[in-house]
């Protein structure tokens, strides 16, 4: 009994903490039980294993403990200015401490000519150290030596100005750690912990909230990040596994229709990646359980096709597919580039989005509930309970991490009987750590070789100093009969500002163009406007497309050789990298051209860098995961999959892929997880999803 209670006990019931502390600590961090403050791990460390001498201290120093004597305290100044200032001495020299805040606590909790410890951060002022609200204890028999690391919690205002500070934390964390003693369970196999030398359970939290040095915090983080995302992929691959057992897909064995596409229609010849992925998609779709895949591809793979011969596959069998894409722009790209392919064969398309007519709704709804539209196209508007299906054997969703688990789930649920395929297309390389932890219960069909014939963009980055040479150079290729994209950044919080660039912009280009017709393209404008402009620009009828970033996407003209893009240092990488795409698809050199300004970060420099160097989007994507973390990707943060504490997914590569191999071993030999040896895995299974419906019932 004691051993599983003991975590759950009260928080307020901890020595000092008591009720008042307590609610503060539930408001302010989240913390009800002891097991969460056990959770509630530092950020970092301060080094307190050795002590400086006031002559040794340094301005580079981040922090510095020294033992001395407090020799003054006084309080100088008046109203805002007040102050308190102290004078510390050690023998070596002297420096002045100051605080502006809870003078009136530090004064009564501070004695003259009493020894103390102190920690700070030090600073010079006219020649002689300072420190500002300097960390003090008094010097005892037991803290003379120095000897630990403390750690930093994360805290908020409102706790410090209750005296929560960091050390208050780990001294708590300390008690806990004393009183449950040996009641730590053991979270992880033995076999586990031997294979890969790791910390146990017990020795890990002693290590992450008392550290003694700094190989006790090395060891004590890689045990828990080992533990974190161990049970990240247990879970997503039990799921994985129960999907693949338990729930029923439709088998989809004649392919009529596609012989008869690929002897009569096929417009080139598949490269071999495609064929790979075809297949596996097939043998899914074959297999009489439901398909769950992510197809990766980077941009101008040729994810097009490939998506039409599986809907092809489903048709065949009687049928319907649909096609759901996050923005307007793309699913009409998206219905543009099937319908060609649908027509050769005689098939029934239809589009659904937000801003489909009323009437071309009803017709389609009708089409699609008697199944005489084989193939829909369109946005979460697919989502409306009204839209009903006779037959839907297989959902394609493309960029799915914009949509979000509860979304995906709500699509399959649009066949009764059976659930339909699903196949998830991404055109934004993620990083395979990000993928593996996003997508880990999908099984991967990657798409890694491009079509035959396509030059490698060359990709110059310049100053805006340079824009006359660089329309110099987009007005040669204009001359050899190309088109060109000036693409402007258009970001929501300074929309007014970034719509009045693009229209200086628009005339710019068109006072440096005047012999060339000039579309343009932005968020704004209705979709049918985008759309006759778009059809322009493919005609050939424009030859330059002023845009903003909606066409980051899906948008496809091979004539398109040039892209010029503006203010490119507002733009993420793997952003920059879609724009990109959009030239290069045809046989001609392509060229693009990122413009910035003159005064950049060290990060932006990076990332111009990265672009300029490279054509792959894998590189390019870890470069983006390295730079900004898991949290900034695109839409990771509001789907809240990635929910990490400790394992970062952009240094723990090695750590999430020996977590999922034992993953994956361990379940392959007992999927129950019922031997005796697996037993610490099955208590910690139980106990997380425990602690998350505590989480549903308070959140
Ligand atoms: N095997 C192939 N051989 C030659 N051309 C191909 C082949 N596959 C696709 N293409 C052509 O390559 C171009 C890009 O294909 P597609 O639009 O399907 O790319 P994508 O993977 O969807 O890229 P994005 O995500 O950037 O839109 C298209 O013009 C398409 O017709």
């Amino acid at each position: 009994m004691m051993e599983t209670n003991f975590f759950d006990t009260k928080i307020e019931f901890l020595k000092g903490v008591g009720p008042q502390k307590g609610d503060l600590l539930k408001t302010e961090l989240g913390i009800f039980t002891f097991g969460d403050l056990l959770q509630h791990y530092p950020f970092r460390y301060e080094d307190r294993s050795r002590f400086y001498r006031i002559s040794e201290l340094r301005e580079d120093l981040p922090g510095a403990q020294v033992k001395g004597r407090l020799r003054q305290l006084e309080v100088i100044g008046e109203g805002p200015k007040t102050r308190l200032i102290g004078q510390f001495s050690d023998g070596t020299g002297s420096m002045e401490l100051v605080w502006f805040q809870g003078i009136s606590y530090v004064q009564k909790s501070l004695f003259r000519d009493r020894e103390y410890i102190l920690y700070g951060k030090p600073t010079s002022f006219q020649g002689r150290f300072q420190m500002t609200h300097p960390e003090m204890e008094p010097l005892t028999p037991e803290n003379e030596r120095g000897g630990y690391w403390q750690p930093v919690y994360n805290l908020t205002e409102k706790l410090r100005r209750r005296f929560i500070d960091s050390r208050t934390i780990s001294r708590w964390q300390r008690q806990i750690l004393e009183l449950a003693g040996r009641q730590i369970r053991e979270t992880l196999p033995d076999s586990l912990m031997e294979k890969y030398r790791l910390a146990t359970k017990l020795q890990a939290l002693w290590g992450i909230h008392v550290p003694g040095n700094e190989q006790h915090i090395h060891q004590a983080k890689r045990r828990l990040k080992f533990e974190e995302l161990f049970y990240n992929q247990l879970r997503l691959i039990k799921q994985k596994i129960l999907r693949k057992t338990e729930y029923p897909g439709q088998v989809f064995g004649r392919a009529q229709l596609i012989r008869t596409f690929y002897d009569e229609h096929l417009p080139f010849d598949l490269t071999g990646a495609q064929k790979r992925v075809i297949r596996e998609i097939f043998e899914d779709m074959r297999s009489g359980k439901q398909m769950n895949r992510l197809l990766q591809g980077d941009v101008g793979s040729g994810k097009t096709i490939v998506a039409f011969i599986c809907m092809l596959l489903a048709i065949d069998n009687g049928a319907q597919a649909c096609l759901m894409a996050p923005t307007e722009i793309l699913s009409d790209q998206h219905f543009q580039g099937l319908s060609v392919f649908a027509e050769m064969l005689g098939l029934r398309m239809g589009r659904l989005t937000g801003s489909t007519p009323k009437k071309e709704r009803k017709i389609l709804h009708e089409g699609l509930l008697d199944g005489s539209i084989q193939i829909v196209v369109g946005t979460h508007a697919l989502l409306e309970d009204i839209v009903q299906f006779q037959n839907l054997g297989l959902v394609i969703i493309d960029e799915q991490h914009r949509f979000g688990v509860a979304q995906r789930a709500k699509l399959w649920q649009k066949n009764e009987t059976v659930f339909p395929h699903v196949l998830v297309m991404t055109a934004t390389p993620i990083p395979r750590t990000l993928a593996m932890t996003l997508y880990g219960d999908l099984d991967l069909s990657q798409i890694d070789e491009l079509p035959p014939g396509r030059k490698p963009i060359v990709t110059r980055w310049k100053s805006d100093q340079h824009r006359l040479e660089v329309f110099g150079f987009v007005r040669q290729e204009l001359a050899k009969g190309r088109q060109a994209y000036i693409v402007y950044p258009l970001i929501e919080e300074s929309e007014k500002l970034d719509f009045k660039d693009l229209m200086d912009g628009y005339e710019s280009v068109q006072r440096a163009f005047p012999e060339y017709q000039i579309s343009i393209v932005h968020g704004k404008m209705p979709a049918k406007d985008k759309d006759y402009e778009m059809q322009r620009f493919l005609k050939q009828e424009t030859m330059i497309m002023v845009a903003t970033t909606v066409i980051e996407v899906g948008v496809n003209v091979p004539n398109a050789s040039v892209m010029v893009i503006e203010s490119a240092e507002r733009f993420g990488l793997s952003q920059l990298h879609q724009l990109r795409g959009r030239v290069g698809r045809g046989a001609d050199q392509s060229y693009c051209i990122l413009m910035t300004g003159l005064k950049l970060s060290t990060e932006t420099r990076m990332r111009m860098k990265v672009m300029a160097e490279t054509n792959d989007g894998f590189v390019i994507a870890d470069t983006d995961l390295r730079l900004r973390g898991p949290g900034d990707m695109a839409g990771t943060q509001q789907s809240g999959v990635v929910d990490l504490l400790l394992a970062d997914l952009s240094k723990d590569a090695e750590v999430l892929k020996a977590a999922r191999e034992s993953a994956m071993q361990i379940l392959e030999e007992d999927p129950e997880l019922v031997l005796p040896k697996n037993q610490p895995i099955h208590n910690q299974l139980l106990h997380l999803r425990e602690n998350e419906s505590n989480w549903a019932r308070i959140s």
